[in-house]
């Protein structure tokens, strides 16, 4: 879009769920971050009107991280989508995840537009430049290189979409789900800029009452994370790239199955995709944080290799049915309670704004085993209101223990690491911290996040925050690498469009590497 109109996409976090989502019986707890992947779409200005249309691709904090793609509009039905040599050293390096969004995006534009449309669409070619917060890539090595401790203040200040040093492969993910934010936002771009959903469609937002438009950047974005990653996964990092925080239920891997062949020129997309299709089957229910609480999010340097755990877990359930069925539907029980009491907190937070803001802020300087132990708040009959409040604290905070635990019993069965000793020993050092009401390994669990859930009083000093508390913890801890990732909830629910110039240094970052508006293709 001239003017430069960009499309962001949130991150992730499950907080509860792992495994268990993998199964439509059961949902996970999602967080969608404020760490967020940009796409902008310009044209490219090609040269010659005789030469192909032409897309470039550009991620400016990688090295030869350039693609260049040839399109070829041959049929009703045929689009095809080449890569070739951008004429630098990028020429051999393929991104399996962009070449899939591109081809099936404008694919699906094409069902939806025509022929004709898109190819005016594309007249100029496209200028598409990717480009994710720094929280999705580890920052260790910026934050080494400038002399700065680990910690909230030292991320802030690094340069925003700082240049990660390396190649894609070689990057060092954090796990917030880069690649389906990623695809989310491109898909989203592409199918704005081609018209094949109206310019409003992410102008409103929530799971149920989502526009068409959305619905169906989310089952393409679905569709496209699958097939670039050779498997259909739950799909929940995607959902919540797409709607935001949510309680999320997965959809049946069957609705995609016509499409998962490497060749389905003769298929046409929209059937399958179209939001009107009864076989998409997901379901997003409201999930929010509650007010003046945060989210805290931790990079253990000592990673983990996901699909192996997965891969155990799911082999240990079949073997052991009745017992995993009863495993699961207890964590599944608490999962659910877990989400409720979480809801239950902001709904009293409206009822009983005063109330709410005092429970805060008396928990905030005292530890969970504590909360209830003063004879005053227990007994006292004015303190009816506040003592509701600090009721559902403790919930949530028992609760997200049992998950825990519960957790850690399906690891020791299936003989996994989900919250293996040395991340048990770090949350509860950290959960023990005045004002943290709980917290777990997101995910799959393993070695390598944690995640916490803080008290946030309005109106305190930052160095008598229990977010500062804990990061003090983090920066100390002997026994682990703890690294704070600067996410927190985002409150905006799902992708969004953006204006260029409101997002800090996007503007720079896109022009970084000599590639500004009108640039013709290197
Ligand atoms: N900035 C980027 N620009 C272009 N492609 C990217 C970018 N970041 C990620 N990708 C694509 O996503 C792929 C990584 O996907 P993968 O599924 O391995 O990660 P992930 O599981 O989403 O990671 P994490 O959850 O740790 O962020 C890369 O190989 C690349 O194709
Ligand atoms: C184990 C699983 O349920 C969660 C994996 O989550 P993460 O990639 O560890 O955030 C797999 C999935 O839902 O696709």
């Amino acid at each position: 879009m001239a003017g430069g109109g960009k499309r962001g996409a949130p991150g992730k976090v499950l907080l509860a769920g792992g495994y268990l989502v993998l199964d439509n019986a059961y949902s996970g707890v999602v967080v969608s971050t404020s760490s967020r992947f940009y796409t902008v779409v310009r044209p490219l200005l090609a040269d010659s009107p005789d030469a192909p249309i032409q897309i470039r691709v550009r991620s400016p904090q990688f090295q030869d991280a350039s693609w260049l793609y040839f399109v070829h509009l041959d049929g009703p039905h045929t689009v095809r989508v080449e890569h070739v040599a951008d004429n630098g050293s990028s020429a051999a390096t393929k991104n399996k995840f962009v070449h899939l969004a591109l081809q099936r995006t404008l694919a699906l534009a094409a069902e939806l537009k025509s022929v004709g449309t898109l190819q005016n669409s594309l007249a100029y070619g496209l200028d598409i430049t990717i480009l994710g917060d720094n929280d999705f890539y580890s920052q260790r090595a910026q934050l080494a290189a400038q002399n700065l401790p680990r910690t909230l203040d030292s991320l802030a200040k690094l340069p925003p979409f700082a240049h990660t040093g390396v190649r894609l492969p070689d990057v060092h993910k954090t796990g917030l789900g880069s690649s389906a934010a990623l695809i989310t936002s491109l898909v989203s771009a592409l199918l704005l800029h081609l018209g094949a959903i109206p310019r409003d469609a992410f102008s409103s937002a929530d799971g149920a009452t989502a526009s068409d438009g959305r619905k169906l950047a989310h089952n393409i974005a679905q569709y496209v994370h699958c097939l670039a990653q050779g498997k259909v996964g739950s799909g929940f990092d995607v959902s919540a790239a797409v709607f935001g925080s949510q309680l999320y239920t997965r959809f049946d891997p069957a609705v995609l199955e016509p499409l998962m062949k490497d060749d389905i020129s003769d298929v046409p997309l929209h059937p399958v995709l179209a939001p009107s299709n009864p076989k998409w089957d997901y379901r997003v229910e409201p999930f929010k944080l509650p007010p003046q609480t945060r989210l805290m999010l931790a990079d253990v340097d000592a990673g983990s290799d996901t699909p192996s755990l997965v891969g155990k877990v799911l082999k240990w359930r079949q073997a052991h049915a009745a017992e995993a069925k009863a495993l699961w539907d207890r964590i599944d029980g608490l999962n659910r309670a877990l989400s409720r009491t979480l809801l239950e907190l902001s709904a009293k937070a409206a009822r009983n704004p005063e109330a709410y803001r005092k429970a805060v802020k008396y928990i905030s300087t005292i530890q969970s085993v504590q909360w209830l132990a003063n004879p005053n708040i227990a007994d006292n009959e004015h303190h009816i209101a506040l003592k509701q409040v600090i009721e559902s604290f403790i919930d949530a905070h028992n609760l997200s223990q049992d998950i825990r635990a519960n957790m850690r019993t399906m690891g020791e069965r299936a003989d996994v690491p989900i919250e293996p000793p040395e991340q048990t020993a770090l949350l509860d050092a950290c959960i023990s911290v005045a004002g943290v009401i709980g917290g777990g390994v997101p995910g799959a669990g393993g070695y390598d996040a944690i995640w916490l859930l803080v008290c946030d009083p309005a109106g305190c000093p930052p160095a008598e925050l229990p977010a500062s508390r804990v990061e003090r913890v983090w920066s100390t801890y002997a026994p682990l690498d703890v690294a704070p990732l600067l996410a927190a909830e985002s409150a905006e629910r799902g992708v969004r469009v953006e204006v260029l110039e409101e997002v800090r240094g996007l503007q720079e970052a896109v022009d970084r590497e000599g590639a500004g508006a009108g640039a013709g293709p290197r």
